[in-house]
């Protein structure tokens, strides 16, 4: 049964957009040329004059594909890699941004200016592996920074300690829904205290792949999800690497908040018998 032109319309425009499509062009009205040719049935779907009302009445830009196996590519990606500290996110990042770039993409990297461990013109692993990047303080600087021609220009950005950045979501969003960028996307999905941290789940609606990595505990070398923090400092933004954190595995996590209970308990106590 061929699809009618008020059911395909009803189809196009019935799913409802989600807020980060606000800023998006009018949709596009992607038709394969069977929609205008013979139907199943042997009779056209459309007659030439349907076709001539069919534009009239389609506010939108229609794009012809060329074959249904081989659309044009309309849209971008999202790759998420997440996980604790010292999982590799960094070097999975700097390597899939590289693999791109040996195909002959041309690619772009941004990271959190509040990262300041080792320079700000740089990616750096706990490994000492880097890539220069740009410092930002918010994503929706970068394509001012790095000028609208370049912008234009780009196929990939990869983006790392992406959990500092608030406007996460709706730059991905754009970037792959409107700018058909391929975005690749490195940051801790959770804080100390396995909270969520940042944006960095919210964008796992919008990704094609979602990759959780792990590290090895430092205090057993099983598989370390979680990040503990060593010091007692209780704000959830504190930049720094082992001096700080360590990666644990689940059973060290939760022997490591008791440990810090009893601490806390302890001092409590000695601080009202003083
Ligand atoms: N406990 C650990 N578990 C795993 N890797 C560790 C650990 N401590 C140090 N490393 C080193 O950290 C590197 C990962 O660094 P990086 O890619 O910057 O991680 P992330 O970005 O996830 O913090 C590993 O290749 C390893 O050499
Ligand atoms: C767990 C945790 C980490 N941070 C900071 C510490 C580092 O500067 C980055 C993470 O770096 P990496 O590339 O993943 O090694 O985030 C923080 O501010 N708060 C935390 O709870
Ligand atoms: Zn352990």
């Amino acid at each position: 049964m061929p699809m009618t032109m008020r059911s395909l319309l009803h189809l196009h425009f019935s799913a409802p957009l989600p807020p980060c499509h606000r800023l998006l062009p009018k949709p596009l009205l992607i038709v394969p040329p069977t929609f205008f040719s013979k139907s199943p049935t042997g009779l056209p779907a459309f007659s030439s004059s349907s076709i001539f009302s069919f534009r009239s009445h389609c506010k939108v830009p229609i794009v012809h594909v060329d074959s249904p196996a081989q659309p044009r590519v309309a849209f971008g990606e999202i790759h998420v890699i997440t996980g604790p500290m010292f999982a590799g996110k960094t070097t999975a990042l700097l390597r899939r941004v590289l693999a791109e770039k040996n195909t002959g993409r041309n690619v772009a990297v941004i990271k959190s200016d509040k990262d300041t461990r080792y320079g700000l013109d740089s990616i750096v692993t706990h490994d000492g592996a880097k890539m220069p990047c740009i410092a930002l303080p918010e994503l929706s600087l970068f394509r001012e920074r790095l000028g609208a021609e370049a912008y234009n220009k780009l196929d990939v950005i990869g983006i790392d300690e992406a959990q500092f950045f608030v406007d996460l979501y709706d730059f991905c969003c754009n970037a792959a829904d409107r700018d058909q960028k391929t975005v690749i996307v490195a940051g801790l999905d959770g804080d100390y205290l396995r909270r969520r941290f940042g944006s960095v789940l919210d964008i796992i609606p919008l990704a094609d792949s979602v990759t959780k990595l792990t590290a090895r505990c430092e205090l057993c070398g099983q598989r370390a999800l979680f990040t503990q923090r060593k010091t007692s400092e209780k704000q959830t933004e504190l930049i720094g690497g082992s001096d700080i954190y360590m990666p644990v595995c689940r059973q060290h996590y939760v022997d490591g908040q008791v440990v810090k209970e009893a601490t806390r308990t302890i001092l409590d106590i000695e601080r009202i018998a003083v």
